[in-house]
């Protein structure tokens, strides 16, 4: 008697259990060099002004406005320059009426200064200097706290921290900030199949790939990916490579072995172990299990490439970052006109790779929809979404589309 398939869990609803599955990550205070990508777990307050005092904008020489009035070319105003101040200089000499300070971008302006007037205009004399221009008061000053005033509070808890705001916080004097720490990923290849890139290949064998493409797909998102060597299809192997590495990590991310056929080791080994296998409606990617084993949160891809990239793509890259803090779980959607018409299984919610060009407002498939095509995925930029009541895309068709890529 034929195997009765058990119906297929939905997508958003198999969504919903790996994201349940990988719980919030701990709060941590981290050097602020190690936080790109990660979130700020509380608000952050200027311990400082930012500037932190009133600085020059400009090369040039600090002076009082009302001593440069009506300068020219052809009446310069000459002032004995008292001081140099280049920036750094940490000690304090006031700026006397009638005379200038030679004053560098970034040095500290002296009080009686409330000008600077930059070196293209004068002489560059370094004992006295004559100045040809008349300059507005208040020009190239850099005032104390025009950026942030201190106790103010800065970024907001939940703030991704990219450069520009890495960049600011190390500006303010912050050397570690509070973050939800990164991830760490464990990730296992199954098949005995399969030979590491840069090795000979023998008739029946083929290059693993699927754990560098898992693992980019962890790093890029802040995560730590550790991979450990493929095992073959073997369950004490399995359970012999993982050992060592339970306690460390908060996700197992495993490939192949979770179909229907004869050497499933993914199954065989963890079924019963707190693993539960079954198939969700989506193509590619129906093959799936997730539970904890020993105590580690476990995601069990299966093991077609481009299968076990959409499910990491569509199941673990959000519940990852949603454990991180981040606000941006989801991928862009935008809507486009298919170039072509497509296909998809009745029931089944497909995703084909696909090129979206927004000059045109065209989303092109790249490749079928078999779950080997990796050349096709390797150029293209978007998802198309094709849902579970739609079994014919005609072209020019209305589709929705994940922009993956830029
Ligand atoms: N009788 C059935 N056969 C299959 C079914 C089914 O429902 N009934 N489902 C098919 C679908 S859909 C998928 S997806 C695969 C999933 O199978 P497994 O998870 O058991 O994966 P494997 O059989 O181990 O490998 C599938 C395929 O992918 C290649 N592979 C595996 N790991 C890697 C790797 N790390 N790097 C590169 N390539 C890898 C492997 O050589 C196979 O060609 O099952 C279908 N079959
Ligand atoms: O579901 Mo499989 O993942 O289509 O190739």
């Amino acid at each position: 008697m034929p195997n009765t398939a058990t119906r297929a869990r939905s997508v958003d609803s198999y969504r919903a259990t790996v994201d349940a599955l990988v719980t919030d990550l701990p709060i941590e205070r981290l050097p602020v060099g190690d936080c790109l990508g990660l979130v700020l777990a509380e608000d952050v307050t200027a311990p400082i002004a930012l500037p932190p005092f009133d600085n020059s904008a400009m090369d040039g020489y600090a002076v009082r406005s009302v001593d440069v009035v009506g300068a020219s070319e052809e009446a310069p105003v000459e002032l004995p320059v008292s001081e140099d101040i280049p920036a750094g200089r940490t000690d304090v000499v006031p700026l006397l009426p009638g005379t200038a300070h030679r004053i560098m971008t970034g040095a500290p302006v002296p009080p009686g200064a409330d000008t600077v007037v930059q070196v293209e205009l004068t002489d560059s004399g370094v004992d006295k200097v004559r100045i040809f221009a008349p300059v507005s008061l208040g020009a190239h000053l850099r005032r104390t706290g025009e950026d942030v005033r201190e106790g103010t509070t800065v970024l907001d808890k939940g703030t991704v921290l990219g450069p520009p705001q890495l960049g600011f916080l190390a500006a303010l004097g912050l050397s570690d900030l509070p973050v939800r720490r990164r991830p760490r990923v464990l990730i296992l290849s199954t098949g005995t199949e399969l030979v590491e890139p840069g090795q000979p290949l023998a008739p029946g064998q083929i290059y693993e790939s699927n754990s560098v493409h898992i693992a980019a797909a962890v790093r890029e998102i802040g995560g730590v990916a550790r991979v450990l060597r493929s095992v073959p299809d073997d369950v004490d192997a399995l359970y012999r490579t993982l050992q060592p590495h339970l306690k460390d990590h908060d996700l197992l991310i495993t490939t192949g072995g979770v179909s229907a056929g004869a050497y499933e080791v993914v199954k065989d080994a963890l079924a019963g172990e707190g693993v539960e296998f079954l198939k969700v409606a989506v193509q590619p990617g129906g093959p799936q299990g997730y539970g904890t084993y020993m105590g580690l949160p476990v995601v069990t891809l299966p093991g077609n490439p481009v299968s076990a990239a959409l499910s990491f793509e569509l199941f673990v890259r959000p519940a990852l970052l949603r454990a991180m803090g981040r606000p941006d779980v989801d991928r862009p959607v935008v809507r486009a006109k298919a170039s072509s018409a497509m296909t998809s299984p009745a029931g089944k919610r497909q995703y084909r790779r696909g090129f979206y060009d927004a000059g045109s407002g065209r989303a092109v498939p790249v490749g079928g929809p078999g779950s080997h095509l990796l050349a096709a995925f390797a150029k293209s930029n978007c998802l198309i979404e094709i849902p579970e009541d739609v079994t014919e895309v005609p072209e020019g068709g209305d589709v929705r589309l994940l922009v993956i890529a830029p």
